[in-house]
């Protein structure tokens, strides 16, 4: 086989047109030699003349004017695609939306209000919610009413396609939008929704977004926006939950209201903070039994104070101190950081993984010393914390709770003023909080700012009547089981089945479960959980609740003694 270089000499030789004593010396080296030995003797001739060739003036002139024309082409061309993206940017303004980012849901949805958007022919079934737990388009004949929509499940809804264009008009102007859907890190479905604005103006635009962020903020009203970090480690929007009314939350006296002032007090405190230098952060720390009401004061606050909560998982496997510090520095000006068991990102081992399997060891204690523990994932230290937390990335202006069931194990350094400014303790529930939380639950709502109502709706004589006990004795079964049966499920409402009960009687029937349930013995989350049972019946709830304390009593007996033997069988087991 010829070698390339051989054949390119030649080539080169043949466009030179030089004299024909190279050919034949080629043709001569070619037939005669081996291709070796022709490559190894041919090559400095045909270069020689080839180079001459290139060099000669001639030639020269050719290659200025080739490059001259080239030049003049490419030139036109980018001015030619230079004016065209003028042209056609002083007509049209150009926005897009990231998927990740707030502007996008607020855009989603004000085009699932716009009549074109509902007419697109080719769409994408979808459940998405963008942050509203509403959907783009809802199907006909699903209801449009966006408080109903807060509260209800997941709805089937259509989006236009990605595929396609569509076309709508805002303010006399023409508007088109396209869905883009592209990889992003990880192949992971990223979306941009671009809009294009027939306009020389840009205020349209600013309206545009304007009009956006109202519609969703509207939408949002009764709502807080959750956030948590995402494996890229920025944050995400979660969900929006309903606001939670404080007055659902029972907390012993004055914890609620030390709570509340002191966070409005220094949200409102930006420049006296400014003034003095000092950073302009608040730290909460909330700690205590589990089930008292931690994390629902803090969601409780948020929607009172209008705040978005922002979830920082300490023990998120893919969470190490700089992606900490990106977080915390990342998090926008008011808003709450939310740091759950802050001591389980520390310690080996969590405390409630243990729990559960010190009920397990009730099934099989000789296996316990063999059951593999939860180890926690964090790769977060305590100093990165605290460089996170105050460091000179941390965010100003933000409100910080964390919260924990080990008070005592956590590291002072992280509990000082500065970082953890208040310390709150949440105890097991108190008679006081016992009998406000029955007046939350059987308070009918329209009595609940009007305590004083004194007309009995219902027979106050006794804890219930006969006739009473006739007419609920058909749904009581229910209450302790599932309440809903998928036939009667069109408008149940278990408010609707609950006698109604005067604010007095609510109040009397309130410190008789009081009095029944022991001081500091359990949990605000266990009183929940045993009225539950009891939705619509109120006077049930008061009768059981004795019973309720001794077999609660007797369960929590029969965990301290399986405990205490697990513990043993470990120590055994070490020893
Ligand atoms: N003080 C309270 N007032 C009203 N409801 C409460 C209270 N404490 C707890 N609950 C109810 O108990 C459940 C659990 O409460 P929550 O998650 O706030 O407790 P927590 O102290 O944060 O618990 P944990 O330490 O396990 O995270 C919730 O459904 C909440 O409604």
């Amino acid at each position: 086989m010829a070698s390339p270089i051989l054949i390119a000499q030649q080539i080169f030789s043949a466009l030179s047109n030089s004299n024909s004593n190279h050919i034949g010396c080629l043709n001569a080296t070619a037939t005669n030699a081996t291709l070796h030995s022709a490559h190894s003797t041919a090559l400095p001739i045909s270069a020689t003349s080839f180079i001459s060739l290139l060099v000669s003036y001639s030639a020269l002139q050719e290659w200025l004017k080739l490059l001259l024309f080239g030049g003049i082409l490419e030139s036109l061309r980018r001015l030619g695609l230079h004016l065209y993206y003028k042209i056609y940017g002083s007509f049209f303004i150009t926005a897009r939306f990231e998927e990740d980012d707030s502007s996008f849901d607020w855009m989603m949805l004000w085009l699932s209000k716009q009549p074109s958007w509902k007419n697109a022919r080719d769409v994408e079934i979808s459940t998405r919610s963008f942050g509203l737990n509403s959907n783009a388009v809802l199907i006909e004949g699903e209801e449009d009413d966006l408080t109903a929509l807060l509260n209800r499940d997941r709805q089937l809804a259509y989006l236009p396609s990605e595929a396609s264009v569509h076309h709508l008009w805002y303010k006399r102007h023409w508007v088109r939008v396209t869905r883009i859907i592209r990889q992003g890190y990880n192949n992971r479905r990223e979306e941009v929704l671009e809009v294009c604005i027939l306009s020389t103006n840009h205020r349209i635009l600013n309206q545009l977004l304007l009009d956006a962020k109202k519609v969703y903020q509207t939408a949002q009203q009764n709502t807080i926006s959750i956030y948590t970090s995402d494996s890229n480690n920025s944050w995400r929007h979660m969900a929006s939950r309903p606001k939670r009314p404080l007055k659902s939350i029972v907390l012993d006296h004055g914890i609620k209201d030390l709570l509340i002032d002191d966070a409005r007090d220094f949200l409102a405190s930006k420049a006296w903070y400014a003034a003095r230098g000092i950073p302009f952060r608040r730290g909460y720390l909330l700690y205590g039994v589990p089930g008292s009401g931690k994390t629902s004061i803090i969601h409780g606050l948020a929607g009172e104070l209008g705040l978005d909560v922002y979830i920082v998982s300490l023990s998120r496997s893919l969470l190490d101190d700089t992606a900490l510090n990106e977080l915390i520095s990342d998090l926008p000006e008011k808003c709450i950081a939310l740091m759950e068991d802050i001591d389980a990102a520390f310690s080996q081992t969590l405390k409630r993984d243990l729990e559960k399997e010190d009920e397990e060891a009730a099934k099989d204690i000789k296996d316990e010393k063999d059951k593999p523990k939860a180890l926690s994932t964090s790769k977060v230290s305590l100093s990165g914390l605290l460089n996170a937390l105050d460091g000179v990335g941390a965010q100003e202006g933000r409100i910080l709770f964390a919260t924990t069931n080990k008070y005592s194990s956590l590291d002072p350094a992280l509990c000082r003023p500065g970082r953890m400014d208040i310390h709150v303790h949440f105890k097991l529930a108190s008679k006081y909080q016992a009998r406000e939380l029955y007046r939350c639950f059987y308070l009918p709502e329209e009595e609940e700012h009007a305590d004083d109502d004194e007309s009995p709706v219902i027979a106050d004589s006794g804890y219930v009547s006969e006739e009473e006990k006739a007419a609920r004795s058909s749904s009581s079964d229910e209450d302790t089981a599932f309440p809903i049966k998928s036939a009667d499920f069109s408008g149940y409402s278990h408010h609707a089945r609950a006698p109604k009960l005067s604010s007095a009687k609510v109040a009397t029937l309130a410190a008789k479960f009081a009095g029944a349930i022991p001081e500091r013995e359990f949990s605000m989350a266990a009183l929940q959980g045993y009225l539950m049972a009891f939705k619509t019946r109120p006077y049930d709830a008061v009768r059981d609740a004795p019973e309720w304390v001794k077999k609660e009593r007797a369960e929590m007996a029969k965990k301290m003694e399986l405990s205490t033997s697990s513990e043993a069988v470990k120590e055994n087991s070490e020893t």
